[in-house]
């Protein structure tokens, strides 16, 4: 008689199943808060505050033409699509509800913590005060966090106040991140159209951030290269890197594939700078040209404090799940190395250590442990199935 038992191999070891991605405890640092909305929710919005030019007025169709309108190779065009989203945010009401949904739409596909930001300068067309603004972007993520626990998730969502790059609020934005510091926001941002707009012309809010002992990122090195990276750190003091994807170019691999790292790529893995990389927005703007050449394969090789993002959920049509399943396609990324990603977003996070390290321990490592004993259980359970046979 001979007795065949599947060796099932442990499941760090292997390619995670769409199911156990959606389960596994994910970290998000780089969201748009006006980049996620659910068409639904635009249609919505805009019917109720009579907002007359949506390109299409049938939430799928909608949903279809901002990721084509996003699709552009051009970061430019890539941002004119927000028009839309700002538009229909220029209320109390409308922000907590997009807010609302985010933090619930996030912890459904299993996100446990995340960094949400948003420019609140974008927000005050119809009369509302920066303050009103961030009260009612916080007040939604709360209800969010509560919708969601009631749905037998749990999510903490922090907020990112972003200021515009091309504009001249950076200081006046960074005063009010500092002003709702503990309040439910946990840092600062810049954003917008990087060829022409060099960080360098907000120093002054960087400095004061720096004078006041908070944290900021920047979005750099997406469609402008070295000098983009190199400013926001070395002049701007940047604690992470908003894409920072074009770090690449000051890598070398030589055929015989040996491997030379710049030196501004040396400081930025030697320092542990985060890089909050974000594929599928790369592939819409031309930073990248497929999943498989995204740099993010070499990054994680190399070691570089790496993590993976959404960037806009709505213009990409992507989600957490959907980010870490393109990599696992292309790289055949296991368990161990979803759970490096969230471990390394957890560590870069702007919350205190301590709850960072709690967050680790006690929520990401338990959650992928779970995942990656399961194959123990399904083997028992098939064993005494064979034997019934
Ligand atoms: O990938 C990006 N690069 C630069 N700016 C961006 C990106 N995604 C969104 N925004 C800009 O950030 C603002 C606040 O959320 C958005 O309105 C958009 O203009
Ligand atoms: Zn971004």
């Amino acid at each position: 008689m001979t007795s065949q038992t599947t060796a099932a191999s442990p499941a760090h070891s292997r390619v995670p199943s769409r199911e156990q991605i959606r389960r596994a405890p994910k970290v998000l640092l780089h969201d748009h808060l006006d980049g996620g909305l659910r068409p639904g929710t635009i249609v919505d919005l805009a019917r109720e505050q009579g907002y007359e030019n949506l390109p299409e007025s049938d939430a799928d169709k909608l949903g279809t033409w901002f990721r084509e309108a996003a699709d552009s190779g051009s970061l430019e065009r890539y941002l004119e699509t927000f028009a839309h989203t700002c538009a229909v945010m220029q209320t109390k009401e409308a922000l907590k509800r997009v807010a609302a949904e985010c933090a619930e739409d996030l912890a459904e596909d299993g996100v446990v913590y995340a960094e949400i930001r948003y420019a609140p300068e974008q927000h005050l067309e119809q009369g509302l005060t920066l303050e009103e603004v961030v009260e009612a972007v916080n007040d939604g993520f709360r209800e969010g966090e509560r919708r969601a626990k009631e749905n037998g998730h749990r999510i903490r969502v922090g907020a990112l106040l972003t200021a515009m790059r091309h504009a001249a609020r950076a200081l006046e934005i960074a005063e009010l991140a500092n002003r709702y510091r503990d309040l439910g926001v946990v840092g600062f941002d810049i954003a917008g159209a990087e060829a022409g707009h060099p960080p360098t012309r907000h120093l002054d809010a960087f400095e004061y951030l720096k004078r006041e002992n908070n944290h900021f990122t920047i979005h750099a090195g997406e469609a402008f290269g070295l000098p983009s990276i190199w400013q926001a750190l070395q002049w701007c003091g940047a604690d992470r890197l908003g894409h920072g994807v074009r770090i690449i170019d000051d890598i070398k691999v030589a055929a015989d594939g040996s491997v030379q790292l710049g030196r501004l790529a040396s400081y930025v893995r030697d320092k542990r700078i985060p890089l909050e990389m974000c594929p599928s927005s790369n592939l819409q703007t031309g930073a990248a040209a497929s999943y498989a050449d995204h740099p993010i394969g070499l990054l994680r090789k190399l070691h570089f404090r790496a993590t993976v993002n959404t960037d806009n959920r709505l213009m990409s049509g992507t989600s957490m799940s959907r980010e870490f399943e393109h990599l696992v396609d292309a790289f055949g990324y296991t368990l161990d190395d979803l759970q490096w990603f969230s471990v390394n977003a957890m560590k870069s996070a702007f919350i205190p250590f301590d709850e960072r390290l709690a967050m680790i321990n006690d929520v990401i490592k338990p959650g992928y442990a779970e995942l990656k004993a399961e194959w123990l259980f399904r083997q028992t359970a098939s064993t005494s199935g064979s034997v019934a046979e």
